[in-house]
């Protein structure tokens, strides 16, 4: 039995584990049309046969639209690899541990990130196996970069792992795996589909091997038999060192009691036209290929069979005499599992009398095999009798075959829908998910960091520019410090040093102990006069030295002030100053003692009331006279006297005149000594600039030694200055990839969910509602 039924329009949003119905609407341009197969007019092949072309019409708008969006996601994975390299993308954290590891279990897919980082990745997820670390401890030990080029691995993985789908869907070959319990009449099966008796039939089980039949066009057209030896290298029709050939009429030899070859390739022409043929109908060219008889030994061989990729659709033939066998209710409930329907055909249902009965019993066991079979029996349960269909006498029998027909054909498509596009849709779904993450999360961590390299600028750019002014602030300053240092320094020592000279003989600074000691006295009285001047000049230095130690002090405060703990001081040591070219005035002096330092000519008038000759002419002469007015007086005298008086009187004046100023010259000596010697020194060193030069000898060391601290913290500002402005720069420079990473991710994100959402909207079992992409 088996029978026709309609699609409702409201039937057409199924629920994707809805296997029923095939009907559906498609917009194609401005034109809607709806498909509808009524069950009063399911002998009508035309409307059976566009139904069909419409369920395949919509696969194929699927396939192209899912290609698509494969292509685009390619494009996106490729651009955030090359972003990722510039700007390496920051890992989720860790969440739920537990649920990502049930998740890994269920998924054979690559993936990129571990199931226990970052839950929320399908796709993206790293590989971390290294060492005793957890993988989240390890992503969090991990440099940024070696992150990045984890991931970077990932994305080529997830890339190429696209393109292999992408390749899948655009491989318009499908495989039908017919099996079954032994003598089931797989191979009359198989012989029925095809119209043709291709593969051996038997009473006795005979199909020893898994026998695949392809339209001969794929072999140029040759008609032929490629058995594959076991053990051989991999099959490749072009190589036919992978092979041996036979001809069809041969394959019973091989296929009956084999043990040399583990598979055959049957290239047969189809006799049948496009539409009609199951080998080549238009949108998938399918492959039939008969597997041996299920007993317990090759449960396991043929379930893995099943289980390969190409196979889209097993049918499992069970004899409706025998029903389901132990061997065969083993096999359909994991293949169940595995590819969650099958299609069951019943055969040799001409053999059974009771037929409701049987088909009662029958659907009753498919229900507890496979109840999803069992919900949409009527398109995947067929009872059927495929010895009656090549010969094609019996037009019901034929009738039951051909619905079967039909309805293996729609549930290739469907299968291959779920087989080949939903993987795909998953699997982009997946990583389109990832991205997503990623991008959310990475958009959140750029923007972030822009937020804090914006703050972080905002304050490090004024304290970098209130830096650069206080340094020319700080530089004049410590220029104005020095000079008036200097300034001070200078005036001082001129002024004190010019005072000690200008006094030096004020006084009698040693004693005088007679006529008879007074070259010592006079000695000793230069000795005393170089020693003050001498002593002024190291009084002046001690002054420069304590206004240095002031100098230091103030550039020193600057630079606490200004530069805080980046300002190293050094130690100064203010008892250095001086010290190397100890000043000695008693080296310089030229000045020597002679006979003229005793006698001061000069001087009588104005030191006249400590002049004792002065005091013997005022007594002789009852006139107030300098020595010089005296001889002058006496000069006068004597003119007026007339020269004759003046010739008797000139030799006795003088006696008593040279005898008087010898007198006073003599007691003159312990004034006129410090005078004359006062007087020399003073031309001595005023020859030689001797104030002035001291004065700047002394100031030029002040401006040395405080150069040293000025040029310190010129540097310690230099430094500090290069420091923030290299700090300013790379902020900067942080910024602009910051900005640049959180346009990226944010793009990122919408393309990600731009592709998500397209490829969520396509219905793979409908029509592609996602055909704008
Ligand atoms: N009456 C009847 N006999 C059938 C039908 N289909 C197959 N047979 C017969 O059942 C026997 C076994 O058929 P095969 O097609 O060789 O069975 P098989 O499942 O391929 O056998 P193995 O591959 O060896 O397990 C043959 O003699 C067929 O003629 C059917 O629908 N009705």
């Amino acid at each position: 039995m088996s029978s026709r039924y309609a699609q409702t329009p409201s039937q057409q949003q199924r629920p994707a584990n809805s296997d029923s119905g095939y009907g559906g609407s498609v917009e194609d341009g401005d034109r809607e049309f709806s498909v509808s197969v009524l069950p009063g007019q399911s002998s009508d092949p035309e409307r059976r046969q566009w139904a069909s072309h419409v369920h395949q019409l919509y696969f194929n708008q699927n396939r192209v639209a899912l290609g698509r969006w494969i292509s685009r996601t390619v494009e996106t994975l490729k651009n955030f690899q090359t972003a990722n390299s510039k700007w390496p993308a920051t890992y989720p954290a860790v969440q739920r541990a537990e649920a990502l590891s049930e998740e890994a279990e269920t998924s054979e897919q690559p993936r990129l990130v571990t199931p226990q980082i970052a839950q929320e990745f399908n796709v993206l997820k790293l590989d971390l196996k290294l060492g005793a670390l957890s993988p989240s401890e390890l992503v969090h030990s991990l440099e940024k970069s070696s992150i990045a080029s984890l991931l970077d691995g990932k994305i080529g993985q997830s890339v190429k792992h696209l393109m292999l789908l992408r390749d899948r869907i655009e491989d318009t070959s499908s495989k039908v795996l017919v099996t079954g319990d032994l003598n089931a009449g797989k191979s009359t099966f198989c012989n029925a589909l095809l119209r043709k008796k291709v593969l051996p039939e038997d009473q006795q089980p005979c199909t020893s091997i898994f026998c695949e039949v392809l339209d001969a066009r794929e072999n140029s057209s040759v008609e032929e038999v490629h058995a594959i030896p076991i053990n051989g290298a991999l099959y490749n029709r072009h190589d036919s060192s992978t092979y041996h050939v036979y001809s069809l009429d041969q394959l019973e030899e091989i296929v009956v009691e084999n043990d040399v070859y583990c598979q055959v390739k049957i290239y047969v022409e189809d006799v049948r036209a496009i539409d009609e043929s199951l080998l080549r109908n238009g949108v998938v060219d399918i492959a039939i290929i008969d597997a041996p008889g299920l007993n317990l030994d090759s449960i396991k061989t043929t379930a893995v069979f099943a289980r390969q990729e190409e196979i889209d659709v097993v049918v499992f033939v069970v004899s409706a005499e025998n029903h389901f066998t132990l061997s065969a209710k083993e096999f359909i409930q994991a293949a169940a599992n595995e590819k969650a329907y099958i299609f069951i055909v019943v055969n040799r249902f001409d053999n059974i009398r009771d037929k409701a009965r049987c088909q009662r019993l029958i659907l009753e066991q498919v229900a507890q095999l496979s109840p999803r079979t069992h919900q949409d029996a009527k398109e995947l349960v067929h009872f059927v009798s495929s010895n009656a269909v090549i010969e094609g006498k019996d037009g019901a029998k034929l009738k039951e075959f051909d619905e079967l027909e039909q309805s293996l054909r729609r549930f290739v498509l469907e299968k291959r829908a779920r087989s080949k596009l939903a993987p795909a849709k998953h699997y982009l779904l997946n990583v389109l998910g990832d991205l997503e993450t990623l991008a959310e999360v990475n958009i959140n961590v750029t923007s972030a960091e822009l937020e804090k390299v914006r703050d972080e600028l905002s304050t490090i750019t004024p304290e970098f520019q209130k830096s650069v002014q206080a340094r020319t602030a700080v530089s004049d300053n410590v220029e104005v410090t020095i000079d008036e240092t200097c300034d001070n320094v200078y005036g001082f020592s001129r002024k004190n040093i010019s005072a000690t000279i200008a006094h030096i003989d004020d006084k009698a600074i040693v004693e005088y102990d007679g006529v008879l000691s007074a070259f010592a006295y006079a000695e000793k009285t230069k000795e005393a006069m170089l020693q003050k001047i001498q002593k002024s000049v190291t009084i002046c230095e001690e002054y420069a030295r304590n206004q240095t130690v002031g100098g230091i002090n103030s550039m020193k405060a600057l630079g606490i002030m200004h530069l805080g703990d980046e300002y190293v001081e050094k130690a100064f040591r203010k008892e250095l100053m001086f010290s190397r070219k100890r000043h000695q005035l008693s080296k310089t002096i030229q000045t020597e003692i002679n006979i003229f330092d005793f006698f001061d000519f000069d001087k009588q008038e104005k030191v006249a009331g400590m002049s004792m000759g002065l005091t013997v002419a005022t007594m002789a002469g009852g006139q107030l006279f300098g020595v010089s007015s005296w001889i002058d007086g006496l000069w006068k005298a004597t003119s007026m006297l007339g020269p004759r008086t003046t010739r008797k009187l000139i030799v006795p004046a003088l006696l008593v005149a040279g005898a008087a100023g010898a007198w006073f010259l003599i007691a003159d000596i312990p004034n006129a000594v410090p005078r004359k010697l006062a007087k020399k020194i003073r031309k001595e060193l005023e020859a030689m600039d001797y104030i002035h030069a001291n004065s700047e000898r002394i100031m030029k060391e002040c401006r040395k030694v405080l150069g040293f601290p000025a040029e310190e913290l010129r540097g310690a500002f230099q430094r500090s200055i290069e420091k923030q402005g290299r700090t300013v720069e790379e902020k900067k420079k942080l910024e602009k990839e910051s900005e640049v990473a959180v346009k990226y991710f944010g793009n990122l994100l919408r393309e990600a969910r731009e592709h998500k959402g397209g490829v969520m909207k396509l219905d793979l079992e409908g029509p592609p509602s996602g055909t704008t992409a």
